[in-house]
């Protein structure tokens, strides 16, 4: 199964050692396209291909070639919600996994958006066992 992890770059960093976590669990069901997102040394500069549309290509042919996403969308993240967005266009299984939080909304195009399952999570093995449920059903 190859699967597409989408994550805050360019929005912020702060849950990059989360989205590590994330990651390092997904490698447990397949193939995770885009380990790059918890690299600890990518900062908020988001600057891990030659060019914006080197990186913008690359990342529409992994999710194109992928069999499901699952994005943490709790940082808010242009990047994130416009490969939502596409990925439920494609009609690709997408799951958003959501901390709430003091200051944290989240968009209603996600939240409201039919072709996203959503999970609101508040601790790590929360995630984990929504991601393990979401991938056992698809
Ligand atoms: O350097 C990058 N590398 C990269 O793969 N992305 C993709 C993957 C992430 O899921 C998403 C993050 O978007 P943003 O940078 O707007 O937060 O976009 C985004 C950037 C920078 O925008």
């Amino acid at each position: 199964m190859k699967i597409y992890f989408a994550g805050s770059i360019r929005g912020g960093r702060e849950d990059a050692a989360l989205y590590q976590e994330i990651i390092d669990y997904l490698k447990n069901f397949g193939e995770v396209l885009t380990e790059h997102i918890g690299d600890p040394k990518l900062s908020h500069l988001g600057n891990d291909g030659e060019s914006d549309a080197f990186i913008h290509n690359r990342d529409m042919e992994w999710l194109i070639s992928s069999d499901i996403i699952v994005a943490e969308v709790t940082t808010v993240s242009m990047g994130v919600g416009y490969e939502i967005g596409r990925a439920v266009e494609m009609g690709k299984n997408v799951l958003c996994l959501f901390r709430p939080a003091k200051n944290k909304n989240l968009s209603a195009m996600i939240a409201g958006c039919p072709g996203v399952s959503l999970v609101e999570y508040a601790k790590p093995g929360d995630a984990k066992k929504a991601i393990s449920a979401f991938l056992k059903g698809h």
